[in-house]
């Protein structure tokens, strides 16, 4: 039987990384992505100003929409302090038994809480599930339609404090012109665009980093 694309990329994880070593997973990836199949990993033009802005941070709660394969994911928490947690989200169930297994490899798992389910049912449950007051830093990185619904929803239930960071990828390609509208017009945020390139290819894309003002 065929494998998936994600299959395809946890062997190549699993062939040339090195288990308990973050940075020859990201290598691994990057490399497969780049040279066997492409994949919508944020990639390591923008990875690299994903960790910029974590390390800046230095965040001790993440909250990661969107898991993929758990590049991103591995990227953030390599880079955190200890008992620092993120909790990343995955709706699709295929998405998510390959992201374990490429977190786990990683060895990053202990920092790492993966749940599988649709955002918009899990952000109101975020409290009284994980015992989280306020996350320090959003990475949006799932359907590009959910950013503007999800913020919102995180807005509502009060998970954002003076100073949470969101941090969007792809808010050119595949674009998000909701989300920015509402993140650059908001007096509600302070806004800056991080321009960069589609990951693994030339076309324009970038992130866009905005601060919650409260
Ligand atoms: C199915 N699914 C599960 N999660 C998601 C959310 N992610 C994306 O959709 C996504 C898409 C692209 C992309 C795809 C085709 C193309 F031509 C150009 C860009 C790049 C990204 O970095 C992304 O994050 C989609
Ligand atoms: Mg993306």
């Amino acid at each position: 039987t065929q494998s998936t694309r994600p299959q395809r990329l946890l062997g190549a994880v699993q062939k040339n990384a090195t288990r308990g070593d973050p940075c020859s997973v990201v290598k691994a990836i990057d490399h497969f992505c780049r040279h066997k199949e492409w994949a919508m990993n944020v990639g390591d033009e923008k990875g690299c100003i994903l960790d910029s802005v974590v390390s800046e941070i230095n965040p001790a709660t993440v909250l990661e929409l969107g898991t993929y394969c758990g590049y991103s994911t591995v990227r953030i928490a390599s880079r955190l302090p200890p008992h620092a947690k993120l909790i990343t989200l995955e709706f699709n169930p295929d998405f998510a038994v390959i992201a374990r297994q490429v977190i786990a490899w990683a060895g990053v798992e202990e920092k790492v809480q993966l749940v599988e389910g649709a955002s918009g049912d899990w952000i109101p449950k975020m409290k009284e599930q994980f015992g989280i007051k306020t996350f320090d830093l959003v990475f949006l990185d799932h359907w590009k339609d959910r950013y503007l619904p999800d913020t919102k929803l995180m807005e509502e239930c009060g998970l954002l404090r003076k100073g949470s960071v969101l941090l969007a990828d792809n808010v050119i390609c595949p674009g998000t012109p909701e989300y920015l509208e509402y993140v650059r017009n908001s007096p509600r945020y302070e806004s800056r665009y991080f321009k960069s390139h589609l990951e693994y290819t030339k076309v324009e894309d970038g992130l866009e980093k905005s601060v919650f003002l409260g």
